[in-house]
């Protein structure tokens, strides 16, 4: 075993600088490339990470961190784990990912009662996708059942590995570690089955000659039971007393490994990750291990400072300190040097993944010996105040008096299709090539088909679709004081998804309205309330590079005082009814469960001062989705939001079990709009009548899961006519 390098990171950003994988993708998905195609792009994209990474001085170059769609996908495809249903797919692997189409829609409904071939007629819905532990960035959830046989194929790593050795380069190939993998499926009860298959990558790996292997194991930080802790003793021991293997090392991260950690030194593994940006040094004795010291965060965008970080070095004890980054600098974009337009001196502040490793490079040069590390004086965050309305009843009882909404009231979450037209149109106003006049005479034409799309369906309060907004996040951010938008600033999300997360560097505030005259303007074209559509402060910080020199939650509070203010606008601007989303309400949680009761509390109370200015009768909802909210119910329900709107129907109503407490208006969604499948109104009527077996009709809501902008207006207005009409149909029985 070759010693461990000086200086490394857990890994990289792989869209492209320029999001070239983004553009390969859907251009294969597209059919309009080959795979041979794609596969060059990828090849390309790995061969500049390496010779950049190398070019920067940085000694440990990591392989295999490259995917075309996630991590934990690739890793499942090389523990075999691909259910048999994907197999006979023309592209496996994509399918996994995003499911096949079925037939041609035309093709299906001209069809009665024919054999459909091979192919089922709906075509395969691909795995879940979730988030990935407290990230922005989402993974496909690996399926493991009884039938699942575990068969290894290590073609990915070892292909990777051999591509860089051709370019001259030695890598430590990089996988998602066995705990880790089989917690995210839900079957750590097949270890020992696993086990089998990294026994055998690591021989595979050592007969190539590899020396060092990581295996990522973030899973590691959660609070752990017993028999996890049992789970990673035996796993490491086991890969441990392997003959021939590389080098083990087991990467930590987005938090402390706390109660792991020990089990973990005490197994043979050789190198051990830690996060030493979220956690502290570890207090454990180390000295027969090299720490993988995380001290360049991988979670943010502001430079390291040096003092500190040679100070936290300085107090680790083991047996060798390799400098590195706190994760993989997947959750950071790529160059500062690609923003021309920021101003220079929040520049001279900032640092993506390249400038990133440059300071790793430059800290691990410095050298480092037995400081005391520099107490973080963050200061403690005082009591929270919790901010209210009236009581829910006398509110309820105000709206109900000014709005004179049917029973069941059906509404949307917000966004409606985003035309080709009106992104051409944005981006034309930003290149200077169409005024500002024309671009918004447009996008008024917008709301007014979206109005007059929502009164001929019949919903009842309508929005009014947002298409002056590119993001819920973005869009807030540049109109707010202390926020900067990047260029290229892309963080992958998910697959060839990618978001362009704006960069909260200074005090917030909103120096004039933002959405009001656009809510206004769809109020005047129509007799029914129109929904004012905000994004929630927990979200737009959720969403955004944040500021590293206040606590998290004065920065959210600053947040919550602008959206307040437009709240207020809005109000006397004579909008009724004002949804203020939170759909990362869950994203922040901590994953350590002990500090997860203080940020509800906080995050909540942020939530409620943002909407306390609103009167009695103004009537305030909100939207969430992720399909664990009910774990959170309570918070939620804390809210204190009149209308709580919540993805339902893409979890198969699994919600519903946990609603019956909700204390206000609640509308589960009735169909996923993620698909673009239309749902027929016996589907719907089921849904709202399971709805109906848990909550009483005053309280319950009928809307989608979700915003409507990623589907077609074909697709809405067929969905939404089907929701009507199921709706009606309840009314009728109901006599309501
Ligand atoms: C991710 S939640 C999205 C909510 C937003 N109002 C929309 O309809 O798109
Ligand atoms: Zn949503």
């Amino acid at each position: 075993m070759s010693p461990f390098p000086k200086s490394t990171v857990l890994g990289y950003p792989r869209i492209g600088p320029r999001r070239e994988l983004k553009r390969a993708l859907e251009s294969y998905w597209d059919g309009r490339s080959t795979r041979a195609e794609l596969d060059q792009v990828g090849a390309e994209i790995r061969e500049r990470t390496w010779r950049g990474l190398a070019e920067l001085g940085l000694e440990g170059l990591p392989s295999n961190t490259f995917s075309l769609y996630d991590q934990v996908l690739d890793t499942a495809v090389l523990l075999g784990a691909v259910p048999a249903r994907y197999r006979e797919a023309d592209d496996p692997y994509f399918a996994m990912a995003r499911g096949t189409a079925g037939p041609v829609t035309a093709q299906r409904s001209s069809v009665s009662g024919g054999t459909w071939g091979a192919k089922p007629p709906e075509g395969l819905a691909p795995l879940r996708m979730t988030k990935w532990f407290d990230t922005n960035y989402h993974y496909i959830v690996p399926e493991i059942g009884p039938e699942t046989v575990f068969k290894l194929d290590a073609g990915k790593p070892l292909a990777e590995v051999r591509e860089a050795r051709a370019l001259g380069f030695e890598t430590r190939p990089v996988v998602v570690g066995p705990v880790t993998f089989l917690l995210l499926a839900g079957a750590l009860d097949r270890l020992d089955d696993v086990l089998g298959c990294y026994e055998e990558l690591l021989s595979t790996l050592a007969a190539e000659g590899v020396e060092w292997l990581q295996l990522d194991e973030p899973a590691l930080v959660g609070d752990r039971t017993p028999d996890e802790l049992d789970a990673v003793a035996t796993a490491y021991e086991r890969l441990g007393a392997l003959g021939a293997r590389p080098g083990l090392f087991v990467a930590s991260y987005f938090g402390e490994l706390g109660e792991s950690l020990p089990v973990l030194a005490g197994t043979p593994v050789e190198a051990i990750g830690v996060d030493l940006v979220r956690g502290g040094v570890p207090g454990a004795d180390l000295s027969g291990k090299i720490v993988v010291a995380g001290v360049v965060s991988g979670r943010d965008v502001w430079r390291t400072s040096p003092e500190r970080a040679l100070a936290t070095l300085g107090a680790v004890r083991a047996a060798q300190v390799v400098v590195s980054t706190s994760c993989s600098l997947l959750h950071v974009p790529y160059d500062v040097g690609a923003e021309p337009d920021l101003e220079p001196s929040l520049k001279a502040r900032l640092a993506f993944a390249e400038q990133k490793v440059a300071e790793v490079v430059a800290l691990a040069r410095a050298g480092f010996h037995g400081a005391s590390p520099v107490d973080p004086s963050v200061a403690l965050p005082g009591p929270v105040v919790a901010e209210g309305r009236s009581p829910y009843a006398v509110r309820a009882a105000a709206q109900a008096e000014h709005l004179r909404l049917p029973a069941l009231p059906i509404t949307t979450i917000g966004s409606f299709p985003q035309t080709g037209e009106l992104r051409a149109a944005r981006a034309a106003l930003a290149a200077g090539t169409l005024p500002e006049s024309d671009y918004e005479r447009q996008v008024e034409a917008e709301i007014e088909r979206v109005i007059r799309v929502q009164e001929r369906l019949g919903l009842d309060v309508l929005v009014h679709g947002e298409p002056e907004r590119n993001d819920m996040v973005q869009y807030f951010a540049e109109h707010l004081d202390g926020f900067a938008v990047t260029q290229n600033g892309w963080v992958q999300s998910y697959g060839s998804r990618c978001t362009r997360p704006p960069i909260l560097h200074g005090d917030v505030s909103r120096p004039a309205p933002i959405t009001v005259r656009w809510a206004a303007y769809a109020q005047s074209l129509t007799g029914k309330p129109v929904k004012g559509m905000l994004t929630g402060p927990v979200t737009i910080v959720a969403w955004s590079f944040v500021r590293d020199d206040l606590p998290l939650r004065d920065v959210v509070f600053q947040v919550a005082d602008a959206v307040r203010d437009e709240v207020r606008d809005l109000e006397a601007a004579g909008v009724s009814i004002i949804q203020v989303d939170e759909p990362a309400l869950r994203e922040l949680l901590p994953l350590r469960r002990g500090a997860q009761a203080d940020y509800l509390e906080w995050a909540v109370a942020a939530y409620r001062r943002a909407t306390s200015g609103a009167g009695d009768r103004t009537q305030i909802h909100t939207h969430l989705c992720y399909s664990d909210a009910d774990q959170i119910l309570a918070a939620i329900d804390g809210l204190d939001a009149d209308v709580t709107t919540i993805e339902s129907a893409r979890s198969g109503a699994r919600i519903l079990g946990a609603v019956g407490a909700f204390g206000r208006g609640l509308g589960p969604g009735v169909y996923d709009i993620h698909s673009p499948r239309v749902p027929g109104a016996d589907e719907v009527e089921d849904l709202l009548r399971r709805t109906l077996g848990v909550l009483p009709v005053e309280r319950v809501w009928v809307n989608p899961d979700c915003g409507l902008k990623t589907r077609t207006y074909e697709q809405v207005e067929a969905s939404l006519a089907n929701v009507v009409t199921a709706t009606r149909r309840v009314r009728e029985s109901l006599g309501a």
